[in-house]
C-alpha cells in the first residue's frame, strides 16, 4: 500500500471527523469518561485539545500539519493512566475507524502507531 496513511484516513476533513467522533466515543465510554466529561465544562480547553489531537493524527500519518500541542509524556503527566484505560482508548479509536469504513491495513497502521506511544501515556 503506497498511499499515505494520511490520505487513507481521508486527509484533513476525514481526520477531523474521526477525531471528533473519538472524543464523543470517549465521552460515552463509562470506563474512561470520568477523564473526559469534565472537559465539557471548559469548552475552549476541549477545543484546543481536539485541535491538537487532529494535528497529532495528521502529522503522525504523513500530513502537512504541524503538531503544536504538548509532547505525549507531558500531556498525560499526573493522570496515572492505567493499561486498561489505554486499551479502552484504542478500542474507541478502532471502532470509529470501522464506522468510517477505514480499510483493515490502515486500522493496523493506526493501531501500531498508538501502541508505540503506550509507555509515554500510561503510569505518567
Ligand atoms: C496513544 C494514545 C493516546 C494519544 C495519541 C493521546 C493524545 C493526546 C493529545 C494529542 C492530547 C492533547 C495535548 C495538548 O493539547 O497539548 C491529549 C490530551 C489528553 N489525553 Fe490523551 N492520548 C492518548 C491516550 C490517552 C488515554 C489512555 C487517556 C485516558 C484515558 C488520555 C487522556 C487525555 C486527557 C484527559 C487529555 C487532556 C489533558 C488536558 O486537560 O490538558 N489520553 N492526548
Amino acid at each position: 500500500m503506497d498511499k499515505l496513511l494520511y490520505d487513507r484516513l481521508g486527509s484533513s476533513a476525514g481526520i477531523t471527523q474521526i477525531v471528533n467522533e473519538v472524543v464523543q466515543a470517549h465521552m460515552n465510554n463509562p470506563a474512561i469518561n470520568a477523564r473526559f466529561l469534565p472537559l465539557k465544562e471548559q469548552p475552549e480547553h476541549l477545543a484546543s485539545i481536539t485541535k491538537h489531537t487532529i494535528e497529532f493524527f495528521s502529522a503522525g500519518s504523513g500530513g502537512p500539519e504541524t503538531y503544536s500541542g504538548k509532547d505525549m509524556v507531558t500531556a498525560h503527566t499526573g493522570m496515572n493512566i492505567s493499561r486498561g484505560e489505554f486499551t479502552h482508548v484504542i478500542d474507541d479509536v478502532l471502532q470509529v475507524l470501522e464506522n468510517n469504513n477505514i480499510d483493515e491495513e490502515s486500522k493496523k497502521d493506526v493501531l501500531a502507531i498508538l501502541w508505540s506511544l503506550k509507555s509515554m501515556v500510561i503510569s505518567q
